[in-house]
Order: structure tokens, then sequence, then C-alpha cells
């Protein structure tokens, strides 16, 4: 894993736009696994920016994003749709035919992990997948104890993850108690990886990350086995580590 570290959030957004409009100029058809949460809004801000500025166009991108909530659909604030549609989808000039997120409205959601997965392979599998860091070592949904084997399915979310995600609800029990997300074997098949840590509440999680073997129990670990993985951390994030 190669570990770049910056300064400041703002540091650490600038370089991992960098690195995907690098990719998005350079591939002909790039495939692009994007995430949600607070981490990457900085990322989005940055491609939105360099949009504008006419560096970068994305006509060309097919996106598929880690996860959403099961129950939420596209019209509800804190869907994972909304979101993508707020903070990118809707002000660059990517064809939102080719953007993706498992639909967590559907009536069966076991079909709905398969359909996934397959549009995914049809596409060409992923050439760069952006990750979050959980603070429990989560990666997409996948909480502590799910099979590295596993493909995109439906998720019991953690308390610690519901409590985290509570600031974007009204209260701890509106948020959704499951989830569908890729699994991390689907993340593995990644051509590469780009997983972005910022802030003092990362750093246990990064620390661990770093110093941890392989083990189901911290979900992030498998990344040790993926040959092409960059880390984007600010000083915050690396703060456990001095
Ligand atoms: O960036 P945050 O909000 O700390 O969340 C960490 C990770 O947890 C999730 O919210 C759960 O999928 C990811 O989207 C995110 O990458």
């Amino acid at each position: 894993m190669r570990l770049i570290e910056k300064e400041t959030y703002q540091e650490a957004s600038i370089a991992a736009s960098q690195l995907l409009i690098n990719l998005v100029t350079q591939e002909q058809d790039p495939v692009i696994g994007l995430a949600t949460g607070s981490t990457p809004e900085g990322l989005y801000k940055q491609l939105v920016a360099n949009y504008q500025a006419g560096n970068v166009s994305f006509t060309s991108v097919k996106t598929f994003n880690l996860d959403e909530y099961v129950g939420l659909g596209p019209e509800h604030p804190n869907s994972y749709y909304y979101y993508m549609a707020q903070k990118l989808f809707n002000q660059i000039n990517i064809n939102q035919t080719q953007t993706h997120l498992p639909n967590g409205q559907a009536v069966d959601l076991a079909s709905e992990c398969k359909v996934y997965e397959h549009l995914i392979a049809n596409a060409g599998g992923i050439d760069l997948q952006i990750l979050g860091l959980g603070g429990n070592g989560h990666i997409g949904f996948n909480e502590p104890g799910t099979s590295f084997q596993s493909n995109t399915h439906v998720v019991q979310l953690d308390a610690s993850t519901r409590a985290a995600n509570a600031r974007f609800f009204e209260s701890e029990a509106a948020v959704p108690a499951q989830a569908i997300t890729m699994g991390i074997n689907t993340i593995m098949k990644s051509k590469e990886i780009l997983l972005i840590v910022t802030g003092n509440g990362k750093a246990k999680a990064l620390k661990q990350l770093l110093n941890q073997e392989k083990n189901e129990q911290f979900p992030a670990s498998v990344l040790h086995e993926h040959g092409n993985v960059t880390i984007i951390a600010d000083q915050a994030a690396l703060s456990e580590m001095k």
C-alpha cells in the first residue's frame, strides 16, 4: 500500500481529485467506483471545480457506487442516490444513465444484489475504486466479520455505524437498519483502489489498518492483499502514528 501524507483535508481532497482526473483523462472509458459519507465531499467539490474550469470532462465515465440504504428512495435526502446527485452528478457533464447505485427500494433485494454485480462485470470491472474508512474498519458497508469472499449483498448495519451516521438523520432510530453494499470480493476485484482517510476520528482506525494483518474482524485489512492501493491521509488521521 502506498501512503501519501497531506497536511490538511483540503490538500488530501486535491490529491485524490488529481489521481481521479488523471485516470479520467488517460483511460478511454473509465469505470469508477464511488463512495459517500463525509470523507469524499472535498474530492467531489474539487471534481466540480475542475469541471467548471474546463480541466476535465466526464462524458465517457461510468460509475458504480459502493452502497445504498435499504428503504430510501432517490428523493430521500439521506439516500446515497440523492447525495451523489447533489454533490456530483448534477454538477458535472456525466451521462446520468452511466451512473449506478444499488436500488435500496428493490422488492427483491437478493436479486438486486446479483444484478448489480453483473452490471459491474459487464462494464469490464472497476478501474479505480474510491473508499472511505469506517471507524470500525468498514469499507463500503462491510462491517467487521464480513467474509472476504463476499459479493454485493444486504447487510445489517452495526450499532456503531448507525450511531456514526446518525448525524445525517433526525435521530439514530431514523438510520436504516440495513443497506446494500458491494462485497469485499467486489471491491478487491477493482484494478486500483484509493482509500481516503481524514480527520482525528479516523486516526485509530488508520493506525490499526497500517499495523493489522489480514483479519475479517477489521474489513479494511484485506487491502494489504491488493497490489494497487493508495492511501491519502491528512495529518489529523495520521496523528496516532507519530
Ligand atoms: O466518510 P465517513 O462519513 O466517515 O464514512 C466512512 C465510510 O462509511 C460509509 O459511510 C459507509 O458506506 C462510506 O460511504 C464511507 O466511506
